[in-house]
């Protein structure tokens, strides 16, 4: 299954590791506020620390257009220590001077996160000579980032062509346990898209929904195909210029006998606040000022029905702002449900993503489905069943 180089074959003593991890983790009031994805990174940097490797940590940090304080990986470097219990150093820049001058300085067993690579540009754009400095730092690259292969970008692909490159423990396990779950899924397969992501994520609908028999749409991802259906959707989040596309998936979902379900109410409010005085309405009633924050009890109701039918369930993005209350009590209500039904042994549950994995343990039930997945796009594009290039490049070499 795992076609591709472990850390079993690696050979990391006193080499030079850099070690590509997913940090773009959920953080509120400038704290890391769910440590799924640095948990699931630590067997990984021990391993390799405990080798005598030098673990020099490569990151990417939300989607700054260059160099921005707010979207530093300083206060997650000071998270992972706090996990790992160990000294985590940083440094300022994933290249150049200071970059170098971090990792020379490095002694066996040490660990040293850089900063966000997405401050250079260069990385998006997997540009070779950008790479290149990258792999200045490094004698082989281990890929545990899988929630981040399906970019090709120059520290989750690029280092793959020029230096030697192994799968970590996270990757190795994530691509194992999404094959064995999903590879030959019990029917009906119900998917649930939810989240704020809707740009990146609503071309991937077209091809998802020739692959399961239902799919639900939630957060702000339903907004657009309420807006794409002539209905009014206020001050929510909306991507405008994809109402075509959704109104193009709404008919793929047709000929492909994929029945898609939509919120039939909303709670709505005036502003983006937890507690906010909110009200339910029938999505036929969304008001010009009005900004859709969750599901409302209806659709709830009509969300269980549809998983009291499924056998298989995946899902990614929550159904409202679910980190403010009371806008948690569409997610929390269906997640709940979800986990009953899995500890009955009536469904087999999969669920992916960093917010989504943030609002299953919200919910409290993070430990109840069958398997919990730290990747959201990078689920959905596998559920399409898309080469990763992040995955790929490890099976390659
Ligand atoms: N109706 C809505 N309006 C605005 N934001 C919403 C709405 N519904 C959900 N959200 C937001 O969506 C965010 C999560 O979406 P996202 O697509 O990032 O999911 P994810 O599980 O983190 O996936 P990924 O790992 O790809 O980022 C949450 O921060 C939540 O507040
Ligand atoms: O959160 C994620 O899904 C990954 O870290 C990838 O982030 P991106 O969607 O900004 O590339």
């Amino acid at each position: 299954m795992t076609a591709f180089r472990t850390l079993d074959s690696a050979n990391v003593a006193n080499k030079r590791v850099l070690l590509r991890v997913d940090l773009n983790v959920p953080m509120e009031n400038g704290k890391v506020s769910d440590a799924t994805r640095i948990e699931r990174v630590l067997p990984t940097i021990r391993e390799i620390a405990d080798k005598g490797g030098k673990v020099v940590l490569l990151a990417h940090f939300g989607r700054p257009k260059g160099p921005d304080p707010k979207e530093s990986l300083r206060p997650v470097a000071a998270a992972v220590a706090a996990h790992l219990g160990r000294p985590v150093g940083f440094a300022e820049d994933c290249v150049g001077p200071t970059a170098k001058a971090a990792v020379d300085a490095m002694k066996p067993g040490d660990i040293v996160l850089l900063e966000n690579t997405r401050f250079h540009k260069e990385e998006e754009k997997n540009d070779p000579d950008f790479v290149k400095d990258l792999a200045d730092n490094g004698d082989i690259w281990v890929s545990d980032a899988f929630s981040a292969a399906h970019r090709a970008h120059a520290s989750t692909e690029g280092l793959g062509h020029v230096l030697p490159a192994y799968a970590g423990r996270t990757m190795q396990a994530e691509v194992e346990a999404l094959a064995k779950a999903l590879e030959a899924p019990q029917r009906p397969v119900l998917a649930v898209v939810g989240g704020a992501k809707v740009s990146s994520k609503l071309e991937l609908l077209g091809n998802l929904v020739k692959k399961v028999d239902i799919l639900v749409i939630g957060g702000g991802m339903a907004n657009t195909f309420l807006a794409a259906q002539g209905k009014a959707v206020g001050k929510s989040l909306c991507e405008r210029d994809l109402l075509d596309t959704a109104r193009s998936i709404l008919e793929t979902a047709k000929g492909a006998g994929c029945e898609i379900v939509l919120p039939i109410d909303v709670t709505v409010a005036s502003e983006f606040k937890a507690h906010a005085p909110s009200k339910v309405v029938s999505v036929d009633a969304v008001g010009a000022d009005d900004m859709i924050l969750d599901i409302g009890p209806s659709s709830v109701e009509v969300v269980k029905g549809k998983l009291a039918q499924a056998k298989t369930l995946v899902w990614n993005g929550p159904f409202g702002a679910f980190e403010l209350e009371p806008f948690d009590k569409g997610t929390n209500a269906v997640a709940q449900e979800a986990a009953r039904l899995t500890k009955a042994g009536k469904l087999l549950s999969v669920a992916g993503g960093g917010d989504t994995v943030s609002a299953l343990n919200h919910a409290g039930v993070g430990e109840d489905f069958s398997y919990v997945s730290t990747a959201g796009g990078a689920f959905l594009e596998w559920l399409e069943g898309k080469a990763l290039p992040g995955v790929e490049i490890l099976r390659q070499r």
